[in-house]
């Protein structure tokens, strides 16, 4: 499947990444606002001006929406790639959303056998303890995940750390740091090439932005 040659098809993740992502766009010289999508259950966004589209979706289908080509490029986190580790390109760092993704328990832990791991990201934390040597049952779930060692579903929690305020306000503990996490723009493959003027152009105005040296537009 591939998108038309007349324009370029950008998945945008909707939730906290949305704002911090279309900002950049704006940045960039991209005549996208906040004001466009608001109150609107438009789920695709024209700019013909720039020949641009834009597809709101879930967060964790991103990569799903790339790597089918039925977007040439999208924004993700990290973890987000991390997790659904589809066939795409990850093109730029984007630097925004910062935060990170670590394993996390009650702050007064003891070691268990095969200790039982809540998370919304079973790849991560089988891949993560996988690659210790360590024997755990992953239990997934959807949120509130720090509830799970609270109630006593699970012994440790993999979950995205930001200020860390959720794990302190219900008693529990950093213990490991996986991976650092920001968002990434990512192109399909074959897009990649077959628009590469396009994609390059965009692609040096985030970059050019992102990597400080100002507005390139
Ligand atoms: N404090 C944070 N908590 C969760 N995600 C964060 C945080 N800070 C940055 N992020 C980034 O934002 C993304 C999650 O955004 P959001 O919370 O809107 O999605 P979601 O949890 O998948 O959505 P939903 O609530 O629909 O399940 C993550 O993939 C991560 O890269
Ligand atoms: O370190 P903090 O700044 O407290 O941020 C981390 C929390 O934010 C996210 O939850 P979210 O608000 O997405 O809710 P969720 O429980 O539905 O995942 C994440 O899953 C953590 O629970």
């Amino acid at each position: 499947m591939e998108t038309s040659d007349e324009k370029l098809v950008i998945a945008m993740p909707k939730g906290r990444i949305f704002n911090e992502s279309l900002q950049l766009f704006r940045q960039a010289g991209y005549p996208v606002s906040e004001e466009m999508m608001e109150g609107s259950r438009k789920l695709i966004v024209e700019v013909p001006e720039e020949s641009l589209s834009f597809l709101l979706v879930k967060p964790m289908d991103v990569p799903t929406y790339v790597e089918h080509g039925v977007a040439d490029l999208g924004v993700a986190g990290k973890d987000v790639l991390m997790e659904e580790n589809r066939e795409v390109y990850e093109i730029l760092d984007l630097k925004i959303s910062a935060c990170r993704i670590s394993v996390a328990g009650m702050s007064d832990w003891k070691p268990v056998l095969n200790p039982k791991v809540a998370t919304k990201y079973p790849r991560i934390a089988d891949r993560y303890f996988r690659e210790k040597g360590q024997q755990v049952e992953v239990v997934r779930l959807n949120g509130s995940v720090e509830l799970a060692p609270i109630i006593g579903l699970a012994d440790r929690i993999v979950d995205i750390v930001s200020t860390g305020r959720t794990l302190q306000e219900n008693g529990l503990v950093e213990l490991e740091k996986i991976a650092s996490i920001t968002s990434r723009l990512i192109a399909n493959r074959s897009s990649y090439r077959l628009k590469s003027g396009w994609m390059d152009r965009l692609c040096e105005r985030l970059d050019g932005l992102v990597n400080g040296r100002g507005n390139v537009v």
